[in-house]
């Protein structure tokens, strides 16, 4: 059987961390870096995870999309916030007929690949992951690691589990990385964000990580009804998501390790924050069915004063 090869447009966290496994099961890896390139060049990538570490002395590192071969996968695991990047980057490395597999947090993101590529399956895949870059070329995996995987078509409609998701699956499950498919991407989309609205945005405007919102009384209704927010919005685009899902969400939350959010990480390190594509977008996409998400855009709206008075 001929072996997929995969490239990681963006190798940070995540994809430094996903890219790793894959290679280290034996696929081809193509890995794009912008800082770290020259580090990675030289010294490979070194994986420090609480599954085992690892260090892959050699990696087929890039700096620039046009050296890089087609490939028949590519993650995209950039921040959303470089997405306006895709338009160039995108094109030149996936094979005709590949897969674009899109491993960011947001929603709508296939949507706007879909308009940059065509001839293409495009899968999106919410990741339950807790990884950060800790210096170049060396990713911190703290926890979890497991991805659900649903295949995009226009409109969200639903596809049902496609031999492309079956695919990628096996390689993903061949590397160790545990997979779950979705005949619902747009659901699954909704739910990430049910973890992601409340917690990333609350931990940027009150300074505070999951187990500090969790434990006190008001922060913990605060997230509570954001939460159900983002099932109304889920619901305005004909998509229903359970109550015992938002307990779930708030139990799973209780139990973690208490965590600085992604968002977080990149406020106080004055990165820009992926606000579009985890507020704006939703939000956008309930009014636009005629449902008004009011403490979302009420966070929205706070952090992209934050966001512009860090960028000053
Ligand atoms: N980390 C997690 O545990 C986790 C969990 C779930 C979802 N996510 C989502 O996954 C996505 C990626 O997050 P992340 O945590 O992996 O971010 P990250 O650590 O910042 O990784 C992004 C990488 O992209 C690189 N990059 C930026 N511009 C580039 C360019 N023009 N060419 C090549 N490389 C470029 C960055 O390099 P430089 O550092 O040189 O800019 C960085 O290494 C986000 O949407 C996030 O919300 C992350
Ligand atoms: C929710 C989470 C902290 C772990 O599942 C991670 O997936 C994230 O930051 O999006």
């Amino acid at each position: 059987m001929v072996k997929r090869t995969y490239a990681i447009l963006g190798t940070g966290a995540l994809g430094g961390f996903y890219g790793a496994k894959l290679q280290k099961s034996g696929l081809e890896v193509h890995y794009l870096l912008k800082s770290d390139y020259q580090q990675v060049r030289e010294n490979g990538l070194i994986i420090e995870s609480k599954d085992g570490d690892f260090t892959l002395p050699q990696v087929n590192a890039y700096n620039n999309v046009e050296k890089m071969p087609q490939c028949d996968v590519v993650i995209v695991s950039l921040k959303t916030t470089q997405n306006q990047l895709l338009r160039d980057l995108l094109p030149p490395i996936v094979k005709d007929n590949g897969t674009v597999l899109v491993l960011q947090n947001g929603l709508d993101i296939e949507a706007e690949v879909a308009e940059i590529v065509s001839n293409v399956s495009i899968i999106g895949g919410l990741c339950f992951l807790c990884s950060n870059k800790v210096a170049p070329g060396h990713i911190h995996h703290l926890d979890y690691g497991q991805i659900t995987l649903g295949e995009y078509t226009s409109n969200y409609q639903l596809t049902g589990i496609t031999q492309k998701m079956r695919e990628v699956t096996a390689d993903f499950e061949n590397a160790g990385i545990s997979i779950e498919l979705l005949e619902d991407l747009l659901l699954g989309r909704w739910k990430k964000l049910v973890w992601n609205i409340p917690y990333n945005g609350l931990s940027v405007i009150l300074d505070a990580r999951t187990d500090e919102l969790m434990a006190d009384i008001h922060t913990r209704q605060l997230v509570e009804n954001l939460m159900w927010e983002v099932a109304a919005g889920a619901k305005s685009t004909g998509r229903i998501i359970p109550e015992s899902f938002i307990q779930t969400m708030l139990d799973y939350t209780v139990k973690m390790k208490p965590y600085r959010t992604s968002m977080k990480i990149d406020f106080d390190e004055c990165r820009p924050l992926e606000i579009e594509a985890i507020f704006g977008n939703p939000f956008r996409k309930a009014e636009a069915a005629g449902v008004y998400l009011q403490q979302i855009r009420c966070l929205y709206q706070q952090l992209k004063f934050l966001d512009m008075r860090m960028r000053k």
